[in-house]
């Protein structure tokens, strides 16, 4: 596959994952270009990159390549900040989340995201989870208890918080803390789930909890994840993108990126010669 930015060359090629079941795009980036500010150069180049349905992708790089930029034009969190414009197309199931009069809530409900600091809002467990959910409107109390109940099982989090769903958040362990979070948004059934550095703020023991959910979390859900942390793109993505420069160097099988690589610039920030 071995797909660099920006040229006609660069269309993703899925014959060479002839033998496999060839994996389906979830999102699509296409020729992705994002400016902070109007008039400024480029901090994201003419990206083009599959993101596969049940998949975990990881976008890896040294500081300040752009991985960050490129995971929140995902779900257009940027819109939140003025002055930026993004050019070229992102497709989530075949349609344009670019175009004038997407529905940005509803796009970020099927778009979710997790932050690098957990970010529990500051009151209860159970409010934390139904919060978004109220927004959306439409669920009963009873519907809206079983759907805390679920996600939060989902997230691993059930046991823990089940006899004090009515407690303040903020008394959970950081790694419960980014948990309750990863459940927050599971809870908005979202199709894709978006990590930025999810387990920096995290202890050894919490990342390893946080890791092991991301691969059961594949089962139902896309991931995209950004993450400094090498060892944690081998042991929990499919597929990897090397970012340099505001480019996608090159995106592949994640066991290629990191055994096989076609660039050089991906083998030397592999074998940790920068960055
Ligand atoms: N709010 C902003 N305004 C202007 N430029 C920004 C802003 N945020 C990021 N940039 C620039 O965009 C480029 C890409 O930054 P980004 O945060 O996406 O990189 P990153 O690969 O995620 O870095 P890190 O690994 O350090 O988090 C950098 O040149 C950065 O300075």
């Amino acid at each position: 596959m071995n797909m660099p930015s920006a040229t006609a060359e660069n269309i993703v090629d899925l014959s060479s994952t002839a033998g496999d079941i060839a994996p389906t795009p979830r999102m699509e980036v296409k020729d992705l270009s994002f400016f902070y500010n109007k008039g400024a150069e480029a901090s994201l180049k003419q990206i083009n990159m599959p993101i596969y349905n049940n998949k975990v992708t990881a976008l890896i790089g040294p500081s300040g390549c752009g991985k960050s930029t490129l995971l929140r034009t995902l779900n257009r969190i940027y819109d939140l900040y003025g002055n930026q414009a993004a050019t070229g197309d992102i497709l989530l199931d075949n349609e344009s989340i670019l175009r004038p009069g997407v529905d940005l809530n509803d796009l970020r409900a099927k778009v979710g995201m997790v932050f690098q600091k957990p970010t529990p809002f500051p009151m209860s467990i159970y409010d934390n989870i139904t919060f978004g959910l109220k927004m959306k409107g439409g669920l009963s109390k009873t519907d809206m208890d079983k759907r805390v109940k679920k996600a939060l099982k989902r997230a691993h989090l059930w046991k823990e918080v089940k006899n004090k769903l009515h407690a303040d958040a903020s008394g959970l362990s950081g790694g419960q803390q980014q948990r309750l979070c990863i459940a927050r948004t599971i809870a908005l059934q979202p199709e894709v789930i978006l990590m930025d550095e999810p387990t920096s703020a995290l202890d050894p023991i919490a990342t390893v909890a946080i890791e092991e959910l991301i691969t059961e979390l594949r089962e139902k859900y896309t991931i995209v994840i950004v993450t400094h942390n090498m060892q944690q793109a081998m042991r929990v993505s499919d597929y990897t993108g090397f970012m340099y420069l505001g480019e996608l160097v090159e995106f592949d099988k994640t066991e290629t990126i990191f055994h096989n690589a076609s660039h050089q610039k991906t083998r030397d920030y592999i074998a940790g010669d920068f960055g």
